[in-house]
């Protein structure tokens, strides 16, 4: 069924809105060439209040009038025919559809709002002349008047549809009003506007202005225009109308259409100010409720205090982000900008993907914030590519889409975003969404702390551990090697030589009558004497050799790759050093002399401790001997 049947089928039902009598016979004189201000005056004289608003028009600020119009033929004059046959119409809708029988459709709420578009769509008009600013007046005032016509002609059914939609979701509700009426609000106002002889460009500029081109900026042409202008001009009657808390909600849609009409905030800030001013006194002298609204600056304000005080995070959890942000929308760039620094984050901007990139790989920011649209790169080929370096990978992306589009977000998230957000959006909303990049970050951060101290504790352990064998393997009073390293060092030496060949000697080396010292100037002497004697050693043997003290006065040396007749000769230097000492151990004044046993590797010795077993007979040897001499084993003694 085509537009036209199906609103000829609604008009026939007789319960569509319509303009009185008076605005009826207005419009069919205005339309007439032979018309005069005369008789057109006579008519509006008719109705008084129509008259009284019409002078208010008449004496509107925007109009500049130096003197108080107060003859209707003086305004007729001053406003055109054109401005008085538009008002008439929409005054008079508004006079005769005040109330109705639809109980879900709020009159009065309607009509509040249809009269803030109203004087912002004329506000509007006076800054870009799509349509005279009394024309774009009753555009803004009959922009929904579809909704009316629903509401008058299915009261219930329509209340149904009213309740089954939520908030303002506008598309929602035209979807759900063609489902069940085969025509929507949109497309009756569109019918409606026409049947009563509103030109075309305004019909047109109405309906387009429910999805005007935002995007599309280039388009000029005078519907576009209007349309811009009427969708902006519900936006602010929507700020007028709501309630405190979706203030930011609407000041942000606000915010994101100004700059499609090249409006800066102060701009905007002014034009609000005298809508709302308007909105109060024609809502007097029309019946129309209105209520108080903040100046956009207190709005501002009052919303960034209430930002703080609502929405930061406990500062324990709060978390200075550096963001980038990319985006070539000068206006956009710089209202976010204000909003992440006001929030305490450090902010860098790029205005398009290339220089996107190089900015993360230099600068490293935290998070970054990319427009769904980019030059140079798309938005998609952008975060692919962050996500293929090393540090782009850690980035927290978040990706603004025009919408809520499905598809568009899963294309984001499946290029590597973390998170979107939807535009318009508040200071608030991307607030709230910062705290998951700050959660995740800070849960990177302590898990990177955690493993840092893991790393250090691990190498403290490795340097215990090793200070801790080495105490397991040093005498504690001469530090040199202990018994168990002189025994594990031996099995070493021992697998060498039967691997290589290489002939292993050693010595065992006994100080000697060491009681008589004790017991002549006391165990802390002996210490000192076998501590002193220790460095002796040391200082006495090769570098190869190792000195260690198996236990009491006795001490052991290995000597690697060392013949027999090698090895005596290390034997003889210890005794000899020994014996020519100069002891600095206080209160010692004795002399001292060591006995050596040496053994040194045979065929056919099986164990490395047959080694060891002849070379401590050979000091026995020694001792038997006499004392301060060296024996060597024989090899009859064992082993070969
Ligand atoms: N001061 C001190 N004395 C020790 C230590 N370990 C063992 N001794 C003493 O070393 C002495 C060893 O005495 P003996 O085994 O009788 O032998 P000796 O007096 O050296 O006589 P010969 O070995 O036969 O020449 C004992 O008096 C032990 O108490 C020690 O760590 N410090």
């Amino acid at each position: 069924m085509t537009v036209a049947t199906r609103f000829d089928e609604l008009k026939a039902m007789g319960d569509l809105p319509s303009p009185s009598g008076v605005a009826l016979e207005i419009m069919r004189l205005t339309q007439r060439e032979d018309t005069s201000i005369q008789d057109l005056a006579k008519a509006i004289q008719t109705d008084p209040a129509l008259s009284g608003r019409l002078l208010k028009l008449a004496n509107s600020a925007y109009l500049g009038v130096r003197r108080p119009v107060v003859a209707i033929e003086d305004a007729i004059r001053l406003l055109g025919m054109q401005a008085i046959r538009h008002f008439a119409l929409g005054i008079s809708v508004l006079s005769n559809c005040s109330h109705g029988r639809c109980e879900g459709f709020d009159y009065r709420s309607f009509w509040s709002h249809s009269l803030a578009t109203a004087l912002a769509a004329q506000a509007l008009a006076h800054l870009d002349r799509a349509v005279a600013p009394e024309e774009s007046f009753t555009c803004g005032l009959l922009a929904r008047v579809g909704q009316l016509a629903l509401a008058s002609i299915y009261p219930d059914a329509y209340a149904a549809v009213l309740l089954s939609v939520p908030g303002e979701d506008e598309s929602a509700l035209i979807a759900c009003e063609r489902g069940k009426f085969a025509t929507d609000h949109r497309e009756l106002t569109g019918a409606l506007l026409e049947d009563w002889g509103l030109p075309v460009i305004h019909v047109d500029g109405v309906t387009a202005s429910y999805q005007p081109g935002l995007e599309d900026l280039e388009d000029t042409s005078r519907v576009q225009r209007l349309a811009r202008q009427l969708h902006l001009a519900g936006r602010m009657a929507w700020l007028c109308v709501a309630q405190t808390a979706d203030q930011p909600h609407c000041l942000a849609h606000l915010e994101e259409l100004a700059p499609s009409l090249e409006l800066d905030e102060a701009l905007l800030g002014q034009l609000l100010e005298k809508v709302i001013q308007d909105w109060t006194e024609w809502g007097r002298l029309l019946d129309v409720p209105t209520q108080e609204v903040p100046s956009l600056a207190e709005l501002k304000e009052g919303l960034q205090a209430k930002m703080k005080l609502q929405t930061s995070l406990p500062e324990a959890e709060f978390l200075p982000l550096k963001i980038l942000l990319v985006s070539d929308d000068e206006l956009n760039l710089k209202r976010l900008t204000g909003w992440l620094e006001d929030m305490g984050h450090s902010v860098m901007s790029a205005g398009e993907g290339n220089e996107g990139l190089s900015l993360v790989l230099s600068k490293q920011p935290q998070v970054v914030i990319c427009e769904r649209r980019i030059p140079g790169m798309d938005c998609l080929e952008f975060c692919q590519s962050l996500r293929e370096t090393k540090f782009g990978q850690q980035v927290y992306i978040i990706v603004l889409t025009c919408s809520e589009n499905g598809d568009e977000v899963v294309q984001a998230f499946e290029a590597g975003a973390d998170d979107h957000l939807a535009k318009p959006f508040s200071a608030r909303l991307l607030q709230a969404r910062l705290w998951g990049a700050q959660r995740l970050i800070r849960l990177r951060q302590e898990v990177e702390r955690e493993r840092e101290a893991t790393r250090r504790y691990l190498a403290e352990l490795a340097v215990a551990n090793r200070r801790l064998e080495q105490m397991a393997m040093t005498d504690s009073l001469t530090a040199l090697p202990n018994r168990r390293y002189a025994m594990e060092r031996m099995e070493q030496a021992w697998a060498e030589y039967q691997r290589n060949g290489t002939p292993l000697s050693c010595l065992v080396v006994d100080l000697d009558l060491f009681k008589q010292i004790n017991d002549h100037y006391g165990h802390d002497i002996g210490d000192g004497v076998l501590r002193e004697i220790a460095n002796v050693f040391r200082s006495s043997a090769r570098s190869s050799d190792v000195v260690c003290r198996l236990g009491g006065e006795e001490f052991f040396v290995i000597c690697t790759n060392t013949t027999a007749a090698e090895a005596l000769q290390v034997a003889e230097r210890l005794r000899h050093a020994v014996k020519s000492h100069h002891w600095t151990v206080p209160g010692f004044g004795g002399n001292l002399s060591i006995s050596v046993g040496l053994a040194a590797s045979l065929e056919g010795m099986k164990e490395w401790d047959d080694l060891y077993r002849l070379a401590d007979q050979a000091l026995y040897d020694a001792k038997r001997k006499g004392r301060d001499q060296i024996c060597m084993a024989r090899a009859s003694d064992g082993g070969g």
